[in-house]
Order: structure tokens, then sequence, then C-alpha cells
């Protein structure tokens, strides 16, 4: 297989600050926050009225009204709106899989340039009513007569007004993300100790990062927000020892995952400027890194052979193996914080020799990854989570810091819903 051309380079982003979910943006919607998030880049990058080959985007929790999200976004920004845009949809990845898939489609001559997006608000999630109720307000709509509606409407019963909020539940085993991750966290006897440590050094990496004013051209106030609300520049071991389990209770009398040590349900959205080297040329753009491979995993975890959140682990090992890289040949790795834990059992089952050679195929193990280099910008623990627009939360700042820093290399995973992981290698260029 020969490699694909390289022409795709990664440009910049832009994100709305994230918020801790029903505080400032409560009554913003997808919508809002999206269109804002692309039209910051679009108005950094002085592209207004500009036809971009294509946007991207999604969100995890959608309106049904919610047909092409991204596409609404473009039409409500200062972009051409002879953009075409669509939605895609790999929950927690979402904004990673947006910037893969353009960057395949600049790849392979497609489109000259792309804007990867993602946006996500537990305060807009849609309630939904239940199948009963549903089933009669659908006949509503179909009754031609007011005898016919009243007929109908008389069908209805006080417990079908009962709606179904969304939750972070495992469709298929009915657990949260984080009662999974609880499990999983036990297998690999995570420490809370190592979790809170984790946390701490999340906060701290993330407020030195605003402090430096490393996000000054990565974002754009919205709302009167204008740092990540979640994040705690004070936040200390002592602080988070205080807190109480709140996931794994049922496990063990010594569960370890706290709010502190667990993403919090956040608002927020990103977006990131992709474009061929020509395209950026012209533009006189000067590009920041190169996304040069990606890989996707999923795992087994219904009937409990796998973690939920353990796909990464799975993907990781497969892109390094394709690209002829070990541990050593990255500066960074950028590793979603779903929860503290998450992070610490991909790392303990890289480091295991009987995960690696057993689950992973490898013939030994993969190896450690070096403190210094994990996360150094803060992640989700403490920006906060909002599911899509992580991904280009992440790709955005790994690609400027490689820039600013001379490093080289960077390793993004995302672990998501589903028993599914992706992971992608960034390079500078
Ligand atoms: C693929 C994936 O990404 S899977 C992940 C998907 N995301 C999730 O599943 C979301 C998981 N998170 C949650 O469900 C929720 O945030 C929970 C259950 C962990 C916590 O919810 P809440 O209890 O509402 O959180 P809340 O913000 O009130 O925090 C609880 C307490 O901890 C405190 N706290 C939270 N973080 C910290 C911290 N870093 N330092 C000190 N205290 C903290 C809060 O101040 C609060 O204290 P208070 O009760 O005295 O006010």
């Amino acid at each position: 297989m020969s490699a694909p051309t390289q022409r795709a380079v990664i440009l910049g982003g832009n994100r709305i600050p994230f918020a801790r979910s029903n505080k400032q943006y409560a009554k913003a919607t997808n919508l809002d926050m999206l269109t804002s998030a692309i039209d910051g880049l679009v108005a950094r990058f002085g592209l207004a009225g500009e036809n971009i080959g294509e946007v991207a985007g999604g969100a995890v929790l959608k309106h049904s009204k919610d047909f092409n999200l991204t596409r609404e976004a473009v039409l409500g920004s200062a972009l051409s709106p002879t953009t075409p845009a669509f939605d895609l949809g790999q929950a927690c990845a979402t904004g990673l899989e947006a910037v893969v898939s353009l960057n395949n489609k600049i790849n392979a001559g497609q489109i000259e340039s792309g804007i990867a997006s993602g946006v996500d608000s537990a305060s807009d999630a849609p309630i939904v009513v239940n199948d009963s109720m549903r089933e009669i307000l659908l006949e509503l709509t179909r009754a031609k007569t007011m005898v016919q509606k009243a007929k109908i409407a008389s069908q209805i019963r006080p417990a079908y007004l009962a709606p179904q909020a969304p939750s972070t539940g495992e469709p298929r085993t009915g657990l949260s993300m984080g009662e999974h991750q609880a499990i999983t966290t036990a297998e690999w006897a995570i420490t809370r100790q190592a979790q809170d440590e984790l946390a701490v050094a999340s906060h701290r990496n993330l407020a030195a990062a605003w402090e430096s004013g490393f996000f000054d051209d990565l974002t754009t106030p919205y709302l009167g927000v204008s740092r990540d609300t979640n994040m705690r520049a004070d936040s200390s071991m002592e602080s988070l020892a205080k807190l109480n389990p709140v996931f794994g209770k049922k496990l063990s009398a010594e569960a370890t995952m706290t709010a502190g040590n667990s993403t919090p349900l956040t608002d927020g959205a990103s977006s990131v400027l992709l474009g061929s080297e020509d395209w950026a040329a012209e533009h006189g753009f000067t590009p920041l890194a190169r996304l040069v491979d990606a890989e996707a995993a999923a795992v087994d975890f219904v009937d409990g052979a796998e973690g939920l959140l353990m796909a990464p682990a799975y993907a990781v090992p497969r892109l390094l193996a394709r690209n002829g890289l070990t541990f050593d040949d990255f500066d960074v790795f950028e590793i979603h914080e779903a929860f503290a834990s998450t992070v610490l059992s991909h790392m303990a089952a890289w480091e295991s020799e009987e995960f690696c050679k057993e689950k992973a195929g490898l013939d030994k193990a993969l190896g450690t990854i070096d403190r210094d280099k994990l996360n150094p910008l803060g992640s989700s623990l403490a920006a906060g989570h909002p599911f899509a627009a992580t991904g280009g939360r992440i790709v955005a700042s790994t690609a400027k810091h490689l820039k600013t820093t001379g490093k080289k290399r960077s390793l993004v995973s995302i672990c998501a819903a589903g028993g599914q992981g992706l992971t992608a290698i960034v390079e500078a260029v």
C-alpha cells in the first residue's frame, strides 16, 4: 500500500472557552455555540465570504430538528453560504473524526480547505418523550378534525408525560460511563492518589497555558466567559482528597472516582482550520502541523471482555507499528481525560507485557510514557469535556504547541462511548 500524498496541514483553531453545564451557557444552543466557534476562526483568518471546501462537525447530544447542525452553523456564520457542510458522529471522538475526515479529503485532492468542528451542550440536551407519548403525538399531527384530535388526545395517561432525559449511560449495558470506568479502575488497580495527581497536573498545566497567553489565538470569549470555567488553578491533593467517591461505590467500599478526577458535564464548541499546502500559501497562512495518520479501534465491552473506554489501548500499538514508531519518538502525548483513571489504565496497559502480548499482539510491552510529556496544556479534567468539541480542542492546541516549542511529534488519543477509540499522529511542519 503506497502512502497517501501528504498535502493537508493544520493552520489553526478557535474554540469558545468551555463552561460547566447549566451555568454561563445554559441558555445557548448547540447551534449558537458552534456558529460562534466557526465565526471566531473565520474572523481570525479573514475568511469572511470565502467558500471553504467543506466544513465537518457534529454533536453527541443532538435535537431531532438538527438534520445537519454543521450546515446550519455555516449558514449562520460569515462564511459563503455556498460552503458545503456535514455532520458526522463518533461520540466523544467526533471532533477528531472531523479532522481526520477533512485531512483525508484534502490529501485525496477532493477539497483544498476545510474546517473541522464539534459542539456539545449538556444544558441544551434534547428531552425526549416516552414511546407511548411519541405515538400519540405523531397520530395527533396526522389528525384532520378537532374530533379526531380530541379522541387521540384522550389516550394520554399521566405516566406518558414523564420525559426521558439524556444520560451518559451505555445503551447496551445501562451503566454510565463512570460506572464502566470504575470496573476498569478496579481491574487495573488504579489508586485514588494516582488519579488525583493526574487531575492536579491537568489543572496546573491548563492554568499555566492560559496564564502564558497560549490560548489567546485559539479561543474567543463568549457570553462574558474568557477562560474555561471548570479550571481550578489552585487545585491541590488536599482539596481533591476531601471529595467523596461518585462512581464504583457498589463495586467496592474503597471507590476512588470523584467529581475531581472525573470530567465534569460541560458546554462548548471548537473548530480547526485545515488546508492544502498550496491553499495555505495562497492565503499567506503559516502551517502549524500535519496529521500524518490515524487509527480507530473498538472493544467488546458488552459481555465484560474489555473495559468500555479501553479501545485506545489497542489503537495506539497498531498506529505506532504502521508508522514504525515507538513512544520514544513522541514529544507530546495528548490523551483525553474522560476520567483520570482512563488515562492511567491505558498507560498501565501499554506498560503491561501481558496485555501487550496477549491482547495487543505485540512481542513486548509498548513502554512507559514520560509524565512530563503527558497533556502539557492540561486536558479534559481541567478544561471540561463538551463531547464533540474535545477533539478540536486537542488538535488545535497540540498543533500550536509543536510549532511554538519546536517539538516534533504528538500522539493524540481519544476514547469514546460504544467501546471505541480514535488515535492520531500530529507532526510539526
Ligand atoms: C468517552 C468519555 O469521555 S466518557 C466521559 C463522559 N462524561 C461523563 O460521563 C461525565 C462524568 N461526570 C459527571 O457525571 C459529573 O460531573 C459528576 C457526577 C462526576 C459530578 O457531578 P456533580 O456532583 O454535579 O459535580 P459538582 O460540580 O457539583 O462537584 C461536586 C463537588 O466537587 C467539587 N469539585 C469538583 N472538582 C473539584 C476539584 N478539581 N477540586 C476541588 N473540588 C472539586 C465541587 O466544588 C463540588 O463541591 P460542593 O459539593 O462542595 O459544591
